[in-house]
């Protein structure tokens, strides 16, 4: 590949292309840490969605600390891909979970954008090896998956394709990190990454349980948030269970519950989803937000995210709870 032509720290100008909820995200974040960042979307009406979401991001950001010189006015929604890319100096790319459309959008900005520029793609799930196969330089191409909403929550995680170039791979994570977030940097290629496969897991067995009438959708937010949750904003799954074998450590505690892997509270497959469960689902949601509206939980869940941060040590005055490295 060639080399990038800015390195990770002089970056100044992003493109953010797809602005939905994840690309709108993005868009909030690098703004909030001070880059110029240009929007492409081909919605008619994404330029006032995005504008929306940003304001609705701010009073959050601005929490957390913004960068010096970070500003709204920062932003330029442009009518064309190949504007939005011309001059960029990083492209992340948030357009929908579609195979093929991922694959010619990539081709489009990989043929748009200056050579060397890392072009990175928010996808949940695909392998950057299916999305690359169509592009004329598929070096550059690499995954950055993030999670919801990208301007408080750290991680992202990064994985190249079979033709990615390592040094964009490493490029990227090394952007990212300046830019502010967690990174974990994958050295191969796993169906979901590694957060979206635990929480595909948690998230197949919650529709299991709802299909079969086992627990309602409340119960299942309640059985995380008063339980497990807790531990987890500070404390991943591993140590955490650790720590359920006492003295004895992990070792104890798989001698003790390893047998339980087998039960039959594992399940393999996931359920259909069908109507009566994509009905019970959605009705269950609404009966969870009691009354409150999509706006108002996006603002509780932002503040919610503040909170943990900040009680766990990991917010300061930079944003996202990393400090500025640049
Ligand atoms: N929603 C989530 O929680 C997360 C989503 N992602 C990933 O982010 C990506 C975007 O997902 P969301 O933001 O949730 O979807 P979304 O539906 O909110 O936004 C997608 C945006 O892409 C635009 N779009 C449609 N066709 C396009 C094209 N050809 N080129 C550029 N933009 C186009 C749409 O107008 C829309 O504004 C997906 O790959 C998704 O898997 C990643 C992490 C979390
Ligand atoms: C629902 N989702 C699979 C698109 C979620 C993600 O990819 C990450 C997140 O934000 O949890």
């Amino acid at each position: 590949m060639t080399s990038p032509l800015t390195a990770p720290e002089g970056v100044r100008r992003v493109a953010c292309v797809g602005a939905g909820v994840i690309g709108g995200g993005w868009v909030a974040h690098f703004l909030a840490r001070g880059y110029d960042v240009k929007a492409w979307d081909p919605a008619p009406d994404a330029e006032q969605k995005l504008r929306r979401l940003v304001d609705a991001a701010w009073p959050a950001l601005t929490e957390m600390g913004l960068a010096d010189g970070a500003s709204r006015d920062r932003l330029t929604v442009v009518p064309t891909l190949e504007e939005a890319v011309a001059d960029a100096e990083f492209v992340q790319e948030s357009a929908p979970e579609d195979l093929d459309l991922k694959r010619d959008l990539l081709s489009r900005l990989d043929a748009a954008a200056p050579a060397g520029v890392v072009i990175a793609s928010s996808t949940s799930g695909y392998p950057m090896t299916d999305m690359q196969t169509t592009a004329a330089t598929p070096a550059r191409l690499v995954v950055g998956h993030p999670f919801n909403p990208p301007y408080l929550i750290p991680l992202v995680e990064v994985v190249g394709g079979e033709q990615t170039d390592a040094d964009a791979t490493a490029w990227a994570s090394r952007f990212y990190e300046v830019a502010g977030k967690s990174v974990i940097t994958m050295d191969r290629e796993v169906p979901g990454f590694i957060a979206n496969r635990l929480q595909e897991a948690l998230w197949r067995e919650a529709l299991h349980m709802i299909a079969n009438g086992e627990a309602t959708v409340k119960e299942i937010d309640d059985s995380i948030t008063e339980g497990p949750g807790l531990r987890w904003a500070f404390m991943g799954p591993m140590l955490t269970f650790a720590l359920a074998g006492g003295e004895g450590g992990m070792a104890h505690m798989l001698d003790h519950f390893g047998p339980s892997l087998k039960s039959p509270w594992t399940r393999l497959e996931a359920p259909e989803l069908d109507k009566q469960l994509y009905d019970s689902v959605v009705a269950g949601c609404d009966v969870a937000a009691d009354g409150r509206s999509i706006a108002e939980l996006v603002a509780e869940r932002d503040q919610g995210v503040i909170d943990v941060l900040r009680a766990t040590g990991r917010l300061n005055k930079n944003g996202n709870g990393k400090a500025d490295p640049r």
